[in-house]
């Protein structure tokens, strides 16, 4: 199993010990399934989503990543499965603005020593971004900045594509040609996808669907 979760609780600290905000939670992702994840504001969509992707630590329970289990691991392991086997695309895109869409797309990739240019070429393609390779993040739209986010993070051919509201800044009509592009492109990268999404239009897109309430799945 690509990605397996055990009875898993967070804590916040100094918030209620009596109420974590996920609570002997349990949900498992094969390698090639897309998942989307909805939940009421504040039942704790977004901490699962950087518990998964090594990005914070929990209390109990246990997370598998490619056969890992996260609460094992140091620092400097954790910092190599984020570059080497998960993604994440969050709502804020994250781009770097120092760097052209092109300098974007390829940065993770080269840092993970897995820069292919035709894959990177294939984005740049599909997601349109061809006519905008040499401009900076603040000098394009919020849906040309979430099309580089995505083309960013599948760049180096992840595993597992990790993502927060992806669309969320984006109306309706471009987002669903956003949804629908990044669903392709992770088909066709063979990799699992685990998305949180508000919109019950962008959750029926995917393969599977959870939903988080009280700290746990229903
Ligand atoms: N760093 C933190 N310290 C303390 N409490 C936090 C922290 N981050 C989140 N929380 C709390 O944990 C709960 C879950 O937050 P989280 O952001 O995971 O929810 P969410 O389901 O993603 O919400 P939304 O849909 O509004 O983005 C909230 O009550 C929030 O206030």
């Amino acid at each position: 199993m690509l990605l397996e979760i055990q009875s898993l609780t967070k804590r916040y600290p100094g918030s209620d010990s009596a109420r974590p905000v996920l609570r002997d939670l349990s949900l498992s992702l094969a390698a090639g399934e897309t998942l989307a994840l909805t939940g009421e504001s504040g039942s704790g969509k977004s901490t699962l989503l950087h518990l998964v992707g090594a990005l914070d630590r929990f209390d109990a329970g246990e997370i598998w990543l490619d056969g890992h289990a996260l609460s094992a691991l140091g620092d400097g392991a954790r910092a190599a499965l984020r570059r080497d086997v998960v993604a994440l695309v969050f709502q804020q895109f994250n781009l770097i603005p120092s760097l052209t869409v092109a300098q974007n797309l390829s940065f993770h990739a080269r840092l993970a020593g897995r820069e292919d240019r035709e894959w990177l070429d294939q984005l740049t393609e599909r997601l349109g971004l061809g006519d905008f390779a040499t401009r900076y993040p603040e000098q394009l739209s919020g849906g040309q900045q979430q099309r580089v986010a995505i083309g960013r993070a599948l760049a180096m051919r992840p595993r597992l594509l990790l993502a927060d509201e992806p669309t969320g800044n984006l109306d309706e009509t471009t987002s669903d040609a956003v949804m629908a592009l990044m669903l392709d492109l992770v088909a066709e990268s063979g990799a699992a996808l685990f998305l949180v999404t508000h919109s019950e239009r962008i959750a029926a897109l995917a393969g599977r669907r959870a939903h988080l309430s009280n700290g746990c799945i229903t």
